[in-house]
């Protein structure tokens, strides 16, 4: 069910190798921009009106109005069984213990004496947090949204989650009592591009935000991208993918129930094994298909491991491995090889990655105290999961007297010549001599 690519005997340039090699997706992102921009010019110009239509169409619920009534999300969490609120309580303290120490401080550089450039971090204003609720719910993605926010201090908080048809149009109650547990009231039920939409540009009900975050299927991430400029996002977090590095030492029990615990998440959930064993690989097939074949979802996950961005990836050795790991750069990245906190050391790129046999990305998921909304489809070589700093801004603030800048003017002056800006070395020769040249 999952396809084999053998680099065994293939050459590794120093640069590292091409990712065209490497499984990918046929419907990604880019793909989905199509989709996505009429959803979003429709909603900018016609707001609450075109997202109660996009809500019909892709969720099944005609709605009155989207902001959910404060006293559904209190009665949500009132009725939410203990079992479940004990682990989102457990979750949220884990991350709070987590993010509550990514926070940058203020950082005050004397550069001369007399002139100080400070960098201040500022938290944006508003926000608004994307939890998904198509194929699954994830009250998991409130805490993981929640918790850097509001470690970061930001004020506005909004979420939004898909309308779900039988619990009357509102989002799922699991998500709502998360909300609650947070001290979030104000949610919308709203989902995909049209959600992420109503935050850019604002609705009769929604006023626009400043940043929007969270992850999302396919249609989530493509009006991210979209809409990005207007409002800030976090990076990309699309369907989900699993990368394990495995040699000979690995169960392959472990590795086929993590490969199919990310494919469980959508069709187009990406599940890569790269190992230096084919006899682990086989072992992994043959897991695999016991596995699957007993899991309540066990279609979509079939489909997921089916798809191209599915493969099993042989190598010779782990060395070329963490090439393949870096050139694919995936959201999760597991290690199950003989010393694996040595390997994962010289891992580059991957959104999070998980150390050995006891430590599988579902930990991640709920209950590690990491965020699980991590950058999907190569985003992982230039972007950063959701942390604390995903929500505070850097200010400069530049404090020189008049002798600092009086040290430095004649720079100034030369500088805004050579760039035939004269007026800007005026700027500040005008403070000493009144301007002349
Ligand atoms: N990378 C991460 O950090 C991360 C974390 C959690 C989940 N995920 C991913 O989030 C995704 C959740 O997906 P989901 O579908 O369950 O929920 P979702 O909320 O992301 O998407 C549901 C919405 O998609 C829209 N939609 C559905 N079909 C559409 C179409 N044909 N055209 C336009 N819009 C359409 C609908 O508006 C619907 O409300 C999965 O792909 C999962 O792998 C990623
Ligand atoms: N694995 C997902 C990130 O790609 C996060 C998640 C939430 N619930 C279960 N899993
Ligand atoms: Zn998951």
């Amino acid at each position: 069910m999952i396809s084999r690519i053998d680099l065994r005997g293939a050459a590794f340039p120093e640069g590292g190798i091409d990712r065209d090699l490497l499984p990918r997706a046929e419907f990604d992102v880019e793909a989905a921009l199509e989709a996505v921009r009429p959803i979003c010019e429709d909603v900018r110009h016609r707001g609450t009106a075109a997202v109660v239509e996009y809500g019909e169409r892709f969720d099944g619920v005609r709605l009155e109005r989207l902001r959910v009534p404060e006293q559904a999300v209190a009665d949500a969490l009132a009725a939410l069984d203990p079992q479940v609120r004990a682990a989102l309580e457990e979750s949220i303290r884990r991350a709070r213990i987590v993010h509550r120490e990514q926070r940058r401080t203020d950082v005050t550089t004397q550069v001369v004496p007399g002139g100080t450039v400070t960098e201040r971090w500022v938290p944006v204003q508003r926000v608004g947090l994307y939890v998904p609720g198509g194929l699954a719910v994830y009250p998991s993605s409130v805490v993981m949204n929640v918790v850097p926010a509001q470690e970061a201090g930001v004020e506005g908080i909004a979420v939004a989650s898909p309308p779900q048809r039988e619990f009357g149009g509102l989002p799922h109650p699991t998500i709502l009592a998360a909300c609650a547990l947070l001290g979030v009231p104000e949610v919308y039920a709203a989902g995909g591009a049209q959600a992420i939409a109503m935050f850019a540009y604002g609705t009769e009900e929604c006023r626009p935000v400043n940043l929007v975050t969270g992850p999302g299927n396919i249609y989530v991430a493509a009006a991210k991208r979209l809409l990005k400029g207007r409002i800030g996002i976090d990076a990309e977090a699309g369907p989900t993918e699993i990368a394990v590095l495995a040699d000979a030492t690995a169960d392959p029990a472990f590795v086929a129930a993590d490969l199919i615990s990310q494919a469980e998440h959508d069709t187009l959930a990406a599940a890569v094994l790269v190992t230096t064993s084919p006899e682990l690989a086989d072992a992994v097939d043959r897991e695999l298909a016991v596995q699957v074949g007993a899991a309540k979802h066990h279609e979509r996950i079939a489909t997921a491991l089916a798809g191209r961005q599915s493969a099993t990836v042989l190598v010779d050795t782990v060395e070329q491995g963490l090439a393949v790991v870096d050139a694919y750069g995936a959201e999760h990245l597991e290690i199950h090889t003989a010393q694996p906190a040595d390997v994962a050391a010289r891992v580059r790129n991957a959104g999070a990655v998980f150390v050995g046999p006891h430590a599988p990305v579902s930990l991640g998921d709920y209950c590690a105290g990491s965020n699980h909304v991590l950058p999907t489809g190569g985003c992982a070589c230039h972007s950063s999961g959701l942390s604390v700093q995903s929500f505070l801004r850097g200010i400069h603030v530049v404090d020189y007297s008049r002798e600092a800048l009086a040290e430095v003017a004649h720079h100034v002056v030369a500088l805004a010549e050579a760039e035939d800006l004269p007026a800007h070395g005026t700027a500040v020769s005008r403070r000493f001599d009144g301007g002349r040249p």
